[in-house]
């Protein structure tokens, strides 16, 4: 038995990774000092798994940005917009198709499956790919003459990545394929040539719910590759749920197979124990939760390892996260401001490498051999189960009540707009922002002299009053229907409300990549969620103060906070919900009390929050709907609830975005290049909607006429009377003067189409 991973956090302990590349983009960091700097961070990223004793260390899972785009740049899949000239695109190009650049808009970038990461959509259209630099040998190299790790090669399999990728039709899928399978032969032959005895092929795609015609595509594939390179093995690695059709996944021509045992329902497990396991095969044994931050309970995983023992021998078992450990944080053991029952309780990445070779030598040696660090993970778990924020009275009792708990609007939908429209006379087709303005480095750096204790608390609001004050006028001066104050109190939308609640933690430094050099750092679910004092009302209130026009509440909705969160695992999520969403509705409540007539409650991980399987996407949608509307529900006809969502696949769930019953929502649309806009040709929506006009995440400016065509595109299909102008998502990523000038034109483009669609009299 030995210990695997499967992929490490880029960023580094401190964010080293982030600092670099943003010092990269601003011109302070020369490109040969970045190349330099990123190596010393992917050289002491797999220093830290070495130094842990992890058998199988996985290479070229490192990237300048994203390793889907890592993938595309491999095989030349660059856009013509980017005037790419052929090999392994530079960075000026890499960079581009990442984030957009003066002449050329970014590539798409979406959820990478259930998750709030990222990765940038290949365009595949008319370019014939080729293979531009074989990344995963140059990473073998690497760690090999640096480190002495002879390390295992990772790539994104071939069928996840066409899955993942647009500009093909459902016919041209295998002709893709056919065009694709002799560079991933040639990648893997070179690497064979060079003695590599093992490669990780990642094909999550195989977790979610495949038609036949998949599996004979993934078939084809697999006896293609394992025919090109014979001497070298294949360890074809699924995650995030259990495969599709077991039996023939198993029966794939690789040498090994590797199944997530921790998001699986418990079927990989069922399936392994009524299938069993092929004899010629190494099994993969995603034992350790690499998406959540709890310590594992080591005794039932050693029970897990014992039942696929009685199916796998113990030669042929690799112990291993779920998945890649890039989706949590690098190292708990800096958390030392953490109440230690919860700190104790918890395993980041370090911490699980830790674990990892802890059951590796107890499946070689027996738990005796573990038995002083089984009893210390025991305690650790059940001391934080007894802790008494677990299970709170008064939440007890309003979960229990739940049913007797409003959950829709008093009045139709009708005649709330009605009401609506007497109170704020909005013209036709208003604009708004989605909620944040520019978190400035000034901005940054405040509430961290705050937070050190440099700036008192007045202080500090005082300079936050200051920038509501100045984007108010901004708003004002742009001529804007609807404002909303700027968010420049919150950290994280997520995080922000975090520290408010009752029952949840945050860390120092619990840093997760989530696009690109952007980070979150999800607040910590540990115990009964419960409101305690007003989040967002004196800002709101002073904001509105300054203005005539209608400010919007601003806040973020319970399946947000809960999919953002990182989670208990004592109670179903479903629960936690609905603990969130009773607390949101105190603070819409208040909101509402203190004469703040539109609220946005923010939603924009509904989606991403859907099960990778079909068949449970109902049950999800109706409590995620439930816990929105538990939170929205209770408000008079005339106050406007508006919702927010972006990366939205729209037509999956819009049945799910009606039952919401929000008045007004407004979803991404523009860096899926319209597509969104395609799929009201085939749903009716009747609410007020807005469909971004313009991409947020790159520091592009759009012009009025590209804005103007958005508007019209969206017109086509919606009408002018329901339809709403926004940018895509919140701006707070951007630049004071990209903002100012993006808004600025987005303001012109509607007062162009409103003379354009006013109905003439
Ligand atoms: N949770 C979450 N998920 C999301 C989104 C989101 O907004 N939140 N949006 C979508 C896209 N994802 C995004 C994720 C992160 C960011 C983002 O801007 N992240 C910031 C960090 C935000 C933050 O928490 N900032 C803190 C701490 C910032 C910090 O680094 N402070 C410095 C010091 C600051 C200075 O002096 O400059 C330090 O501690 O060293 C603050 O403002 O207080 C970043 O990476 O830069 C944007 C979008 C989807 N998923
Ligand atoms: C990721 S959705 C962001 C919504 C939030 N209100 C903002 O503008 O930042
Ligand atoms: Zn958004």
């Amino acid at each position: 038995m030995r210990s695997g991973n499967l992929g490490y956090p880029r960023i580094g302990k401190d964010r080293e990774w982030k600092k670099a590349l943003e010092s990269y983009w601003a011109g302070k960091l020369g490109e040969q000092d970045f190349h330099t700097e990123l190596k010393a961070i992917r050289l002491r990223n797999l220093k830290a798994q070495q130094e842990r004793g992890i058998d199988v260390i996985p290479v070229g899972d490192f990237t300048y940005y994203d390793h889907v785009l890592d993938t595309a740049a491999m095989f030349g899949l660059v856009p013509e917009r980017f005037h790419y000239e052929g090999g392994y695109p530079n960075l000026t190009v890499y960079y581009a198709m990442a984030r957009g650049s003066r002449e050329a808009t970014a590539c798409e970038m979406t959820k990478w499956f259930n998750t709030n990461y990222h990765y940038i959509v290949p365009e595949l259209g008319e370019i014939e790919p080729k293979l531009t630099r074989n990344r995963p040998l140059d990473a073998f190299r690497e760690a090999k003459s640096e480190l002495g790790i002879e390390g295992r090669p990772v790539l994104v399999g071939l069928y996840t990545f066409l899955k993942l990728s647009k500009g093909y039709t459902p016919e041209q899928l295998a002709p893709w394929i056919d065009r694709l399978l002799p560079l991933y032969g040639q990648v893997l032959r070179e690497l064979e040539a060079e003695g590599v005895p093992w490669v990780q092929i990642d094909e999550p795609i195989l977790a979610t719910t495949l038609a036949a015609e998949d599996l004979t595509h993934v078939a084809r594939i697999y006896e293609r590759l394992t025919k090109e390179a014979p001497g070298i093995k294949l360890q074809l690695q699924t995650y995030f749920e259990a495969v599709d059709h077991y039996e023939a996944v198993v029966s794939l021509p690789v040498h090994g197979i590797g199944l997530d045992f921790v998001h699986d329902g418990g079927r990989n497990l069922q399936a392994v124990s009524k299938h069993g396991f092929p004899e010629d095969k190494v099994l993969g044994v995603g034992l350790i939760d690499g998406r959540g931050i709890w310590k594992a309970e080591l005794q039932s995983k050693l029970d897990l390892l014992q039942t696929i023992g009685e199916a796998v021998s113990a030669d042929r078992i690799l112990v291993q996260p779920s998945n890649s450990l890039l989706h949590v944080p690098v190292s708990a053991a800096q958390e030392s401001g953490l109440e230690p029952t919860l700190r104790e309780a918890l395993a980041f990445a370090e911490e699980k490498l830790e674990e990892l070779v802890l059951l590796t030598k107890a499946g070689q040696s027996g738990a005796g051999a573990i038995a002083s660090e089984l009893a210390v993970s025991k305690r650790s778990r059940e001391a934080l189960q007894q802790s008494p924020s677990r299970a709170r009275k008064h939440v007890g009792q309003r979960i229990a009540d739940l049913a007797s708990q409003p959950s829709s609007r008093s009045g139709h939908a009708d005649v709330r707009r009605e009401a609506q429209q007497q109170r704020w006379n909005l013209p036709l087709l208003p604009t708004t922002t989605i909620g944040s303005f520019p978190q400035t480095p000034e901005i940054r750096s405040a509430r961290l002299k705050w937070r050190k204790g440099e700036w008192s608390d007045s202080q500090y609001e005082a300079f936050i009053k200051e920038q509501i004050k100045l984007w108010i006028d901004v708003q004002s001066e742009l001529g804007l229907d609807v404002f909303v104050h700027g968010e420049f109190e919150r950290n994280d939308m997520v995080e922000f409300f975090g520290e408010k609640l009752d029952g949840f933690a945050f860390t120092a430094n619990g840093w997760v990549q989530s696009y690109g050099s952007r980070c979150v750092k999800p607040p910590i679910i540990y115990g009964d969620v419960e409101f305690t004092s007003p989040m967002t009302v004196a800002e709101t209130v002073y904001a509105q103060s300054l203005t005539e026009a209608p400010v919007k509440g601003m806040l973020t909705g319970p399946i947000t906070i809960l999919n953002w969160s990182f989670v208990r695992d004592d109670k179903p999520r479903e629960e936690v919900a609905y603990q969130i969403a009773l607390s949101l509705r105190d603070e819409v409540e208040a909101l509402e009390a203190a004469g703040i007539g539109m609220i946005q409650v923010d939603e924009p991980a509904m989606r991403e929050g859907l099960p990778l399987k079909r068949e449970q996407w109902s049950h999800y949608l109706d409590w995620a709907v439930r816990a929105f509307r538990l939170s929205t529900s209770t408000v008079k006809d005339e106050t406007q609830i508006h919702t927010h969502m972006c990366y939205c696949e729209f037509h999956d769930i819009i049945d799910s975005i009606r039952a919401m019953d929000a008045d007004v929502i407004s979803i991404e649309t523009s860096r899926s290049h319209g597509e969104l806009i395609g799929s009201f040709e085939e749903h009716t929506y009747d609410k007020g909607i807005g469909l971004g006009v313009y991409d947020i995440h790159s520091p592009r400016v759009s012009t009025v006429e590209e804005i103007g065509s958005m508007i019209d595109r969206a017109l086509r299909v919606l009408s002018p009377e329901q339809f709403w102008i926004n940018p895509d998502c919140g701006l707070k990523t951007r630049k004071y003067e990209e903002t100012v000038a993006s808004l600025r034109n987005m303001v012109l483009a509607t007062e162009q189409a409103r003379e354009k669609y006013a109905v003439k009299p």
